[in-house]
């Protein structure tokens, strides 16, 4: 493959925000000032790219973004992106602006339509891994994902205060459409009495099962955790169930929501992202295109796109063992 000169350098953050994607645009920004190269910003993900909202960037930009939640390059998501008419309008624009090199900070999505824009335009391209989902391979954490867990337990442990005063039962839904690395991360750190992920069915049989299970044991609370878009339901819909089963249980439901998309980025995700953002520019500077920057056993590692958004990434066998035997 060619390795082309790189000059210029378009940074942009597309799909759900991330805590950690600031880190990352200022990682990114840095290391290409570092090399001497010209860095833009593009607003508003592929979105932005299609309507040529692309402004070069300059230190002041991004002086104390680092510790800040959500992207100063603004987030979205964009259908027209999705057509080869939406793409050749954004691959017009990079043209315009001179645009050489492309950094894109997004989940599988955004890397999806990264890895598609290269393969029609041959632009140069790189993705960073931001998503609380952890859903993509590659890489053993993504940008946001620390710290969307930290939320998350931070806050069910302030249910569960309340829960125990009460003798509630409490289901907590926490995010992640198809994916159960939140609630696992949440269960095991928060003591669920059972999670509920995507990946795995849990018949709402054996739920009651665990429930009186519990009561028998004299377990002071219950908070069960549910991912969003789980096999057998939301949270809500799977209270109703229960309700009809264990009337005795005096239930509520809470929807954490996009509570846990924003605030500060942890140590961990701000040293990720720093530390993919300097990989980014490195690795199109030595020719690395259509691959995705990520850290495994603590070493930067670069995934062709394609292996890192196919080989969906399945919670671990072994945290969903740890779960069952400490929720028992
Ligand atoms: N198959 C695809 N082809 C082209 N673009 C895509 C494709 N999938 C996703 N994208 C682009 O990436 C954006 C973000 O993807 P999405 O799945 O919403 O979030 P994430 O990147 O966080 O997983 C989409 O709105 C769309 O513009
Ligand atoms: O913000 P929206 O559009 O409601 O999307 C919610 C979804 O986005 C997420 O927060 C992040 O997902 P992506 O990184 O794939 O965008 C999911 O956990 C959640 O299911
Ligand atoms: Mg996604």
């Amino acid at each position: 493959m060619e390795i082309k000169t790189i000059k210029r350098i378009a940074v942009l953050t597309s799909g759900g925000d991330a805590p950690g994607m600031n880190a990352a645009i200022r990682a990114t920004v840095r290391a290409g000032f570092f090399y001497n190269l010209e860095m833009y910003g593009i607003f508003r993900g592929y979105e932005g790219m299609i309507q040529n909202d692309i402004k070069k960037l300059e230190s002041k930009h991004i002086s104390h973004i680092l510790e800040r939640g959500g992207t100063i390059l603004k987030s979205a998501r964009s259908q027209e992106f999705r057509t080869p008419e939406g793409r050749k309008k954004a691959f017009e624009n990079l043209q315009k602006h001179k645009i050489d090199g492309l950094v894109v900070i997004g989940g599988d999505g955004s890397l999806t339509g990264a890895h598609l824009f290269y393969k029609e335009f041959g632009i140069p391209a790189i993705g960073i891994p931001g998503t609380i989902d952890n859903d993509l391979a590659g890489t053993d954490l993504t940008v946001g994902f620390d710290t969307a867990c930290n939320t998350a337990i931070e806050a069910i442990d302030k249910i569960r205060d309340t829960a125990t005063s009460h003798d509630r039962l409490f289901f907590v839904e926490v995010m992640g459409r198809d994916a159960g690395f939140i609630a696992i991360n949440a269960g095991i750190g928060s003591a669920a009495a059972a999670t509920l992920i995507p990946e795995k069915k849990m018949p709402i049989e054996r739920l009651v099962e665990r429930l009186k299970a519990r009561t028998k044991a004299m377990k002071q609370s219950n908070i069960v955790i549910i991912a969003e878009g789980g096999k057998s339901g939301g949270a809500a819909e799977i209270a109703e169930k229960i309700k009809k089963q264990l009337p005795y249980y005096d239930i509520k439901v809470t929807i954490l929501g996009h509570l846990q998309r924003g605030g500060a980025p942890s140590s961990l995700d701000r040293v990720l992202a720093s530390k993919l953002g300097v990989a980014a520019v490195e690795g199109l500077m030595q020719g690395k295109y259509d691959v995705m920057a990520g850290v495994i056993n603590n070493k930067v590692v670069y995934t062709p796109i394609a292996k890192a958004i196919v080989g969906h990434k399945e919670v671990d066998e072994y945290d969903f063992h740890v779960v069952k035997i400490l929720s028992t």
